[in-house]
């Protein structure tokens, strides 16, 4: 049985806190002992990914207490309990599925009779049914064409997460034969999003997916009614180029405007469900149901490592708590995730709404409130482009920013050329290589303007190649560490109160229904 307690009661946190400064990085990362520590300070993950956190400020007394840290705050049993159908989600009394949705880990969940693995995997069938009849062309649209292209239309987790999958994989698809059809994304209620997209298709020959697990999302149901008008206008019945994936309980389950409509329950959050119908229906019709599956199964293979108690063996858990230590005793209030791969260009866009919607709380599961820091503030741009825009900060700013580098051997689609005696994917790779050990041992120069103080943690993840299987591995590494990370601090990860307000007063602004300074910025822009 587990127990809920604030960070603050646990005597293993008393501990970590005189651990503060512990490690100087600068130093232990010096000559042989850095080339040791690469060595050792490494964790195997799924997919043939490691993670290599020799450039982070821990030893092997600070490596013991987060074990105790994790021990005594039970976060594998917590794992444990959220996996075998528990009510994590104390905000909203619901339970938390998204791991059931790659592979069961545990017991049967069995909610109203119906067990919820069978439901997800049903509908993973029906997304992959449906996407082979479109590709065969058994399901065209009404002239009798193929489909070529598929419109997700959804915004924060109906959009983040998919769209970060698709472009991860979109060049090692056509690279590979998996190309099927082109994917486009509509999010923003700025009716340029939706024009440029549409102005960039054939309407004729897309299907558009509306995606909103809740039904009632502004932007989207918006954006629905802009394509429907769009389809209306090039002369074709929308109800034959209309999806959707959205809740059973939601207005949309109930219309019959659409072609086929694909459930999500309410046990997978918005920010998790890139493996639910929300991701599942446009990554089977952009790059084939198999492509899909083997992405379930790369983050089902990392799950397994993070049912671990051994820390040394859960790469997921470390980096949360390593994460923890910089958070809560090092103090350092960001964290930034740099891949240098630009498939996974959108990938740190996806992890801020996965991490600062899930953590970034101020009360506890109890509705108590902390005292203190919880969810760091999360940044990212691929290598090397953010080399030539905040790095510069990140050396020499007067804030430390602890980095989450990602990194692969080798490139998806192939085509390299050798200049000046290396390839362009060996450059990328060196630049990588060489930022670890800048950030970590800097560079002494009289001239202070010159001088690199170094000591800036990194860790990183690296592999051989971006494919479908490693790209689950990744995104369920850091779903889980985002996961033991909220179990750390007590916090609710699962739901997120902090959004609702402002929707609330965006509707009273258009239905004027507003007053003080709420009306004032409204009639600045005389709405
Ligand atoms: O999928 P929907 O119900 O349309 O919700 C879309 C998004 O809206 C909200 O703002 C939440 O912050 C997100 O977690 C959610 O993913």
């Amino acid at each position: 049985m587990v127990t809920w307690n604030n960070l603050d009661t646990l005597k293993s946190y008393d501990k970590l806190k005189e651990l503060k400064g512990h490690v100087d990085i600068k130093e232990a990362m010096a000559g042989e002992n850095g080339a040791k520590r690469v060595a050792e300070y490494t964790v195997p993950m799924a997919s043939g990914l490691n993670f290599n956190y020799a450039a982070k400020q821990v030893d092997d007394e600070v490596l013991n207490v987060l074990a105790e840290l994790a021990e005594e705050q039970q976060l594998v049993d917590k794992f444990e309990e959220l996996y075998n159908g528990a009510v994590i989600n104390t905000g909203e009394q619901r339970l938390v599925l998204h791991h059931l949705a790659r592979r069961q880990l545990g017991k049967d969940v069995i909610v109203d009779g119906v067990n919820k693995r069978d439901f997800y995997v049903e509908q993973q069938k029906k997304a992959a049914d449906f996407a082979n009849k479109v590709h065969a062309g058994e399901i065209t649209n009404e002239a009798g064409e193929k489909f070529t292209t598929v419109v997700q239309i959804g915004i924060g987790g109906s959009d983040l997460g998919p769209r970060a999958l698709y472009i991860a994989l979109e060049n090692w698809a056509k690279t590979n034969g998996f190309d099927k059809m082109e994917a486009k994304f509509i999010s923003n209620v700025d009716p340029d999003d939706a024009a440029a997209v549409l102005n960039s298709i054939d309407v004729s020959r897309s299907l558009f997916i509306v995606v909103s697990k809740s039904g009632t999302t502004l932007e989207t149901l918006t954006n629905e009614a802009f394509v429907k008008d769009a389809l209306v206008k090039a002369g074709l019945n929308p109800s034959k180029h209309m999806l959707t994936a959205t809740s059973e309980t939601s207005p949309l389950a109930k219309s019959d405007d659409y072609l086929e409509a694909f459930f999500m329950d309410d046990f997978i959050g918005g920010r998790y469900s890139s493996v639910s119908a929300v991701g599942g229906v446009i990554l089977s019709l952009a790059f084939g149901p198999e492509i899909f599956a083997r992405i379930l199964n790369g983050m089902a293979d990392e799950d397994k490592l993070a049912t671990n108690k051994n820390i040394k063996e859960n790469p997921d858990l470390l980096d949360a708590l390593i994460g923890v230590y910089e958070r809560n005793v090092q103090g350092y209030p960001e964290t930034a995730v740099l891949p240098y791969s630009q498939a996974l260009s959108r990938f740190p866009a996806h992890l801020q709404q996965c991490d600062m919607e899930s953590n970034g709380k101020s009360v506890n599961r109890f509705g108590e409130r902390v005292n203190y820091v919880t969810g760091p503030i999360i940044f990212g741009e691929p290598g090397t482009n953010g080399q030539h825009s905040f790095y510069q900060l990140l050396h020499q700013g007067t804030d430390i920013v602890p980095l989450q580098f990602v990194g692969f051997k080798d490139s998806q689609i192939g085509t390299d050329v050798v200049i000046e005696g290396s390839t362009s994917q060996k450059k990328l790779c060196a630049n990588v290589a060489a930022q670890i050990v800048a950030f970590a041992c800097g560079k002494d120069d009289e001239n202070k303007n010159k001088n690199f103080e170094g000591g800036r943690p990194s860790s990183i993840i690296i592999g051989d190649q971006l494919t479908p299987e490693s790209l689950g591995s990744l995104l369920a590494h850091f779903e889980n560490k985002i996961m033991f990370q909220g179990f750390v601090w007590n916090v609710n990860s699962f739901d997120q109160e902090g959004v609702q307000l402002g929707k609330l007063l965006a509707k009273r602004v258009l239905a004027h229904d507003t007053d003080g300074a709420l009306k004032a910025y409204s009639d600045l822009f005389e709405i």
